[in-house]
Order: structure tokens, then C-alpha cells, then sequence
């Protein structure tokens, strides 16, 4: 098996009394594609942003290509890992191309020569995220859905080897949903690593080949999508009972408890 980019052991995170992540280990291997599921104030996103590195963690430790997080300079850790936050909101009215650009910053000292070509590759990574006639507009002025986009296409750019993802369905709509977890397959396929949050079992279903489940802190469930996500751990997690659905490929989740307005 080949080395694990980002791995924990025993990770904790705590303010005061309050324990928001528990104890966690875990390994993150190259081209491996995984989604974080679990119910709002789970600890998600506490736990991605202590695999940034920007939440110092309580006790436990975090590696990083078998060195410990902590002793990593930031700039080296934004050469390996890239995160698609859920909000932002840059100060100067930068336009989109200038966002996207800046996937580059960590990079630029040591590849200043390599990026005499960034206006292509900027042009490459719109056009990736179908958003290259959104070029020249001003990123604040665009809807929620277009800047995670924009977002991701920055991300896309920092050509690290691990991206982390906090919700990044968020927003977009059905096509753009469906054609981001086809992006975010491909990019695993290639070899880079993806830890994805989303709040829909189906999607991890689609995009993701393992899946972490998350309950107050702790992960309570490790391993393929196929084998976790059933309708007892949807239960567990979510507190809602639904019934599993197979065909040839896909496997879908019915509300047990809701009908449809539709319903004669
Ligand atoms: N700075 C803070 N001070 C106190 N409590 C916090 C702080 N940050 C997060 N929490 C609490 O920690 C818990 C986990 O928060 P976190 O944002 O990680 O959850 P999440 O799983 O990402 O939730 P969601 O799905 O709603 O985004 C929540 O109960 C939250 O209220």
C-alpha cells in the first residue's frame, strides 16, 4: 500500500468542556475519494480545518507525508493541500480570472518559470468548471452558486496532491451538482487525493469510493460507500427512516414517512 498523504492519531478537539472532535484516526491515501457525512454540528468542518492545519489540535497528532503537520511551513502545506471553503468573500473586487489565479501563490517561487503559460492553464480550469464566460466578471457580483465554482476551479489550479471540500454542492444547481461529482471523480482517477463534505448519501454514493461518517465528534463508520450507507446508518445519522432502492448501478433512498404533494 502506498504511503498515506494526510493520516491522524487520536486527534481531539475541544473548547473548554465541550469535545467537538473525539479521538479520531484516520488515513488519507493517494487517489482515494471520500466523503464526509454527518448531521449538522457533527464536527465536520471542525475536523477539515484541523487537517488544513489553520485549528490546532487539543491532543493527538496529524501527519503529512509522514511529517507532522505542525512542523510544516503554511506556504508548503498550500502546496500540497488545497480547501474549497462554503463561503467566501474576498475584500478587493478581484474578477474571476484574478481569483482563479491566485491557486497558483503557493507555487509561483518555485515554478515562477513554469507559469509563463498560467493564462492557458487558468483558461483550462474555467473551462473545466464551465464557467470561462464568467471570465472578466467581478467575483462578489456573482450568485452563491457561480463563486463555488470559481472556487473550485482555484482549487483545481493549486494542483495539489489532496483537496479538501466543505459542502461544495452547496448552491449549485442540479447540472452543475452532478457535473461537479464527475469533476471530483475524475480528479481522484488521475491520482489526487478528495475528502469531500456533503450532507447527500447519494452523492458520496456517485463520487466517492469510502466514506467517513461523523456522530458528535467521533467517526463511527470507515469504508465504501456500498457497505455504510444504508438506510440503519442514514437512521443513525440522520434520525429519518427510508427505504434503500437498488438498480443496475445506482442505489437511491425513499422517505418512509413522507408523501408526496403529488400523490393522488
Ligand atoms: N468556535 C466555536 N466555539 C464553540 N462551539 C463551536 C465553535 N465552532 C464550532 N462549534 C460547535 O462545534 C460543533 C461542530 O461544529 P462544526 O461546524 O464542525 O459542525 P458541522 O458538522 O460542520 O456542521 P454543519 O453540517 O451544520 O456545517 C457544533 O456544535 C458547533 O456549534
Amino acid at each position: 500500500m502506498m504511503a498515506a498523504i494526510l493520516s491522524a492519531h487520536e486527534l481531539c478537539y475541544q473548547i473548554g468542556h465541550h469535545v467537538l472532535i473525539d479521538k479520531i484516526n484516520l488515513k488519507i491515501e493517494p487517489g482515494e475519494s471520500i466523503a464526509l457525512l454527518g448531521a449538522n454540528g457533527a464536527g465536520k468542518t471542525t475536523l477539515l480545518r484541523l487537517l488544513l492545519g489553520v485549528l490546532p489540535a487539543t491532543s493527538g497528532a496529524i501527519y503529512l507525508e509522514g511529517k507532522r503537520l505542525t512542523e510544516w511551513a503554511r506556504r508548503d502545506v498550500a502546496r500540497r493541500i488545497a480547501y474549497v471553503p462554503q463561503q467566501h468573500t474576498p475584500h478587493f473586487p478581484f474578477t474571476v480570472r484574478q481569483m482563479v489565479e491566485q491557486g497558483r501563490l503557493p507555487q509561483q517561487g518555485l515554478f515562477r518559470s513554469m507559469d509563463a503559460d498560467l493564462h492557458e492553464r487558468v483558461s483550462l480550469a474555467l473551462e473545466m468548471m464551465g464557467i470561462a464566460d464568467l471570465s472578466e466578471r467581478v467575483y462578489t457580483q456573482l450568485s452563491g452558486g457561480e463563486r463555488q465554482l470559481v472556487l473550485l476551479a482555484r482549487a483545481l489550479l493549486q494542483e495539489t496532491p489532496l483537496i479538501l471540500l466543505d459542502e461544495p454542492t452547496n448552491g449549485l444547481d442540479y447540472g452543475n451538482q452532478l457535473r461537479l461529482l464527475e469533476r471530483l471523480r475524475s480528479i481522484a482517477d488521475s491520482g489526487r487525493s478528495i475528502l469531500t463534505i456533503t450532507h447527500c448519501p447519494e452523492h458520496a454514493l456517485l463520487a466517492a469510493n469510502r466514506v467517513w461518517a461523523l456522530q458528535d465528534g467521533r467517526l463511527i463508520a470507515d469504508g465504501s460507500p456500498q457497505e455504510i450507507i444504508t438506510p440503519t446508518l442514514i437512521h443513525q445519522l440522520y434520525h429519518t427512516e427510508v427505504s434503500q432502492i437498488d438498480s443496475d448501478h445506482y442505489r437511491f433512498f425513499v422517505p418512509r414517512t413522507f408523501v408526496p404533494c403529488s400523490t393522488p
